[in-house]
């Protein structure tokens, strides 16, 4: 199980730059990664936005449907979150990172199995509903 955070603050989404491998390099992502034996998916997403961005999140709902990942083998799930406290993601591990709003979406381009979870999120942030 793969997760992701889409963290939300007055109306837009945290889009951060994958710096590597090389072959997704320049693409975009919600910041997460594997969920390890024994964490929860909410523990997993708290410690790699510490590790990646230096934040503290609170976990909402899910975003959008679980994606199967194109070798079959992993799934991609999203959660809305927020930023704790007065933290400013940092880009520790990523080449950029950007607020977009619902318009902005589109302005960069997304890993491929994000492609759902970014169609579901558009009308809940043109919403304030995250
Ligand atoms: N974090 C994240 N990974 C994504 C997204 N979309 C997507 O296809 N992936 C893929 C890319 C990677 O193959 C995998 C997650 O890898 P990762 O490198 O972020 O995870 P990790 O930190 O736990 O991995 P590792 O370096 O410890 O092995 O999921 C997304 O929005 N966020």
């Amino acid at each position: 199980m793969i997760v992701g955070a889409a963290i939300i603050s007055a109306g837009r989404v945290l889009a951060c730059a994958r710096s590597a491998p090389p072959e997704v390099a320049g693409m975009w992502e919600f910041p997460g990664g594997k969920v390890e034996p024994g964490e929860t998916e909410q523990a997993a997403l708290a410690r790699e936005c510490a590790e990646e961005l230096a934040v503290r999140v609170e976990i909402g709902a899910r975003v959008g449907r679980d994606v199967r990942m194109a070798h079959g083998r992993s799934v991609l799930r999203v959660y809305a979150a927020r930023l704790l406290g007065a933290d400013r993601p940092q880009p520790l591990e990523h080449a950029e990172l950007r607020w977009l709003t619902a318009e902005e979406l589109d302005t960069v381009v997304w890993l491929p199995a994000d492609a759902p979870i970014v169609t579901a999120l558009r009308p809940l942030l043109a919403a304030g509903a995250v």
